[in-house]
Formats: C-alpha cells, structure tokens, sequence
C-alpha cells in the first residue's frame, strides 16, 4: 500500500490486518488503515474489489476470518451490528432500506425510536416518544425533505429515496457514517442536491464519513483522502491528487475510466 500522508494520530476508526475469506475465496486481504475524527474517506475500486466487504466488516453484518476493528480505541471485532450502531457507528447500504409504503416521516421516526431503546411496541412507543418526533424532524430538515414529511416514501424518486435513508440514519445520531454508494440509481439532475446534503453531514454537522462511489467528480469534491481497493486488497490511501497520480492506481484501473 502506498501513501503519502501520515496516519491519525487518534483515529476515531482503526482496522489491522482486516481479512475475510468465504468458501475458499479471500474476499478481504490483510486491509488496515485509521481514520481520524471528523475525517472523509472514499472508497473507491473497480467491481468486485472488495468494498461492499469491507462495509460489512466494518459495520458487522459478516465476521473477519483475521484482524480487528477499534472504534475509539476500544475492540469491536466481534461485537454485535447493532452495538456497534448505538455506538456510534452508522450505514446505509447499496440498495434501498426504506419502507415503501410508510410516509417518508414514519420511516425516520421509527430509526429514532429504535435507536433511542423501544424494541417491543416500538409503534406506540415511536407515537409518543417527543425525542424522536424532533430527531425526525430535524432530520428530515437537515436533507431538505421536510416539505414531504407526509407522502409515501414508495412514491418518492430515487435521489429522494437516497436523502431519506441518510435522514433515516442521522435519526440515530452517529458519529461515523459508511455510506455504500448513495448515488446509485440517482438521476443526473438529483446527484448536485444529494452530494450537498453529504457534504453538510460532514462538514457542518462534523460527522466522519467514509463513503464507498463510483462517481469521481461526486467524491474528489468531498474527500479528504481516498482509498483505493483491488482484488481485496488496500492499494493505495491518500489524498486525491496523490491517488489519481498514482501509476499502481492507474494500472489497477486499466481499461476503466479513472
Ligand atoms: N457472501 C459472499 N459469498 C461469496 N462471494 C462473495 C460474497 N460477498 C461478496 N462476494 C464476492 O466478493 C467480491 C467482492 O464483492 P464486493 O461486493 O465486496 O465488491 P465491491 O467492490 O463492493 O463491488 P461493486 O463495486 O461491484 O459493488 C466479489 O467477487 C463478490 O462476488
């Protein structure tokens, strides 16, 4: 792996050695990096490289066969998804996870109350939980979807559907958000007003954010470094100019556009 820049000195994320093999085939190699508080990581590769992955290692939806994860210092290699999220660490996903045929204000109360504790009745307890009718709220405010509190959320555009499943996930409040190609299936139109409401997560709301796109111009325009990603494994992490320079990125992008 080459870089340029040095690492955090007290990184919020820390991967060693991240490794993830499924019948016989090493999907994830030997992957460590840190990232540091209030920091914007892409991830970018070609098809298959291993990002989605490497996503769900991270989050904890699939267990590294070697390595570990720290957040904040603390071991969470092997703690549950949803641990992870009520500390602090957010997702969405490639495809959509928002209910069709709930409105738009239903979708992000119910985040808000599940995060907040309400697991049985969690209906009721969303109805009456006045912390997570102002999480929605200000959620939905923050990705300019307030106006369409009340609609469906099936009947909303793709660009729209992709600002609701970020406000589905600022409802939960996380420090740390992985984002997994929020611009798929976006039309050309939606991807200025979608990469602005990213970028007001980060910068003004001081999230960090790593972000798995295919569109460079999306994300040279966001990222404070790149992270680049080839059959598994981690080919480069640095700052953009570096990495688009970089002759090994380049080869490993043959015959694709960079
Ligand atoms: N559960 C699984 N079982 C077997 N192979 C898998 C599994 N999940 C992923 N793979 C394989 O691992 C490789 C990496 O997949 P992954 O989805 O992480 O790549 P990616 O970089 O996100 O690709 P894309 O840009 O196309 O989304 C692919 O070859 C994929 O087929």
């Amino acid at each position: 792996m080459t870089s340029t820049v040095a690492a955090p000195a007290r990184p919020v994320l820390r991967v060693r050695g991240l490794s993830w093999a499924v019948g016989g085939a090493q999907i994830v190699s030997d992957v460590g990096f840190d990232v540091a508080e209030g920091e914007f990581v892409a991830v970018i590769g070609p098809n298959g490289a291993g990002k989605t992955s490497l996503f769900n290692l991270i989050s904890g939806l699939t267990r590294p066969t070697a390595g570990t994860i720290e957040l904040d210092t603390l071991d969470i290699t092997r703690v549950a998804p949803h641990r992870r999220a009520r500390r602090g660490l957010g997702r969405t996903f490639q495809s959509s996870s928002v209910f069709p045929a709930l409105t738009v204000a239903e979708n992000v109360r119910l985040a808000a109350a599940a995060h907040r504790g309400a697991c049985l009745r969690i209906w009721r307890r969303a109805e009456s939980d006045q912390a997570a009718w102002h999480a929605t709220a200000e959620a939905l405010e923050r990705v300019g979807l307030a106006h369409r509190a009340a609609e469906i959320a099936g009947s909303l555009s793709h660009g729209d559907k992709r600002k609701l499943e970020i406000a589905i996930l600022l409802a939960t409040d996380p420090r740390i958000i992985l984002l997994d190609e929020p611009m798929a299936g976006v039309g050309v139109a939606d991807v200025p007003a979608l990469t602005e409401v990213i970028r007001a997560v980060h910068r003004e709301q001081g999230r960090t954010v790593l972000m798995v796109e295919h569109h460079m111009d999306v994300l040279l325009g966001l990222a404070d470094r790149v992270a680049v990603m080839h059959h598994g494994s981690l080919l480069a992490l640095d700052v953009p100019d570096e990495v688009m320079a970089n002759p090994v990125v380049q080869e490993a992008y043959l015959g694709e556009a960079l």
